[in-house]
């Protein structure tokens, strides 16, 4: 993909453009931290609010090397709108749930292993923990095998949230999918989707797992979005 010369950022959003570039760097440096990702598998995103535009880190760049002006402005069709990198290979996934979900303003994508180990299996995580029920809402998803490069992984992400608290979804024989109300949201769901996928793994060695009663889901759920933290 080449620059769209017909588009450019508008005036208006040039300072908050040049702050989320800043941002997703700082948060690429979350998914090795965190171990989500090996070598240069996942890509964060972010809405520019107001705007039918996202930033997306370039594809295949390793992240001790991303810097700022490496990220790739692109409008919600997926076509770059600046940047002098071919953006990430889930561009058009990423865009696809922006448009058609306007409460996102962030996107992530991790291998991490846990996590796409159960995608691996296709293989939906019950919701045993409190920790499951305070940032998913019940289970975490599984969506459909869909290939890399155009929207279906976008498409499949929308269809399978629907009905779902659930921000993240292991979409099946690939890795985990995180949407948020920021980029920055999406990314601590990604690491959230991690622990519990360990967890979880861990505790189902030693025996049979139980699902939370529903209400004790639902009312940990609400403590924790509405409730928990400053
Ligand atoms: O999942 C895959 C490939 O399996 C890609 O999303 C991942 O490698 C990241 O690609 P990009 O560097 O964002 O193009």
């Amino acid at each position: 993909m080449t620059a769209d010369t017909a588009r450019t950022v508008p005036d208006e959003h040039r300072a908050e453009v040049e702050r989320l570039r800043e941002h997703l760097c700082a948060l690429h440096a979350e998914l090795p931290r965190w171990k989500l990702v090996t070598w240069t598998s996942g890509n964060v995103s972010a809405r520019v609010p107001g705007a039918d535009l996202m930033v997306i880190k370039p594809s295949g760049v390793s992240y001790d090397d991303l810097a700022p002006a490496d990220m790739v402005v692109c409008d919600l069709d997926g076509r770059v709108v600046e940047g002098g990198r071919s953006p990430s290979s889930d561009t058009a996934s990423h865009a696809h749930v922006y448009r058609a979900r306007p409460d996102v303003g962030g996107v992530a994508h991790t291998h991490s292993a846990y996590a796409t180990a159960w995608a691996a299996r296709g293989e939906p995580i019950p919701c045993v923990i409190t920790a499951m029920a305070d940032e998913f809402g019940g289970d975490i998803p599984v969506g459909p095998f869909a290939l890399i490069g155009g929207d279906e992984i976008g498409r499949a992400v929308v269809a399978t949230l629907r009905g779902h608290r659930s921000p993240a979804v292991l979409m099946r024989g690939h890795g985990v999918f995180t949407v948020g109300a920021s980029a920055r949201a999406a990314v601590k769901a990604a690491v959230m989707c991690e622990d519990v996928a360990r967890t979880v793994h861990i505790a189902r060695q030693g025996g049979p797992l139980e699902r939370l009663p529903q209400e004790h889901i639902d009312a940990l759920h609400d403590r924790y979005q509405n409730v928990y933290g400053q």
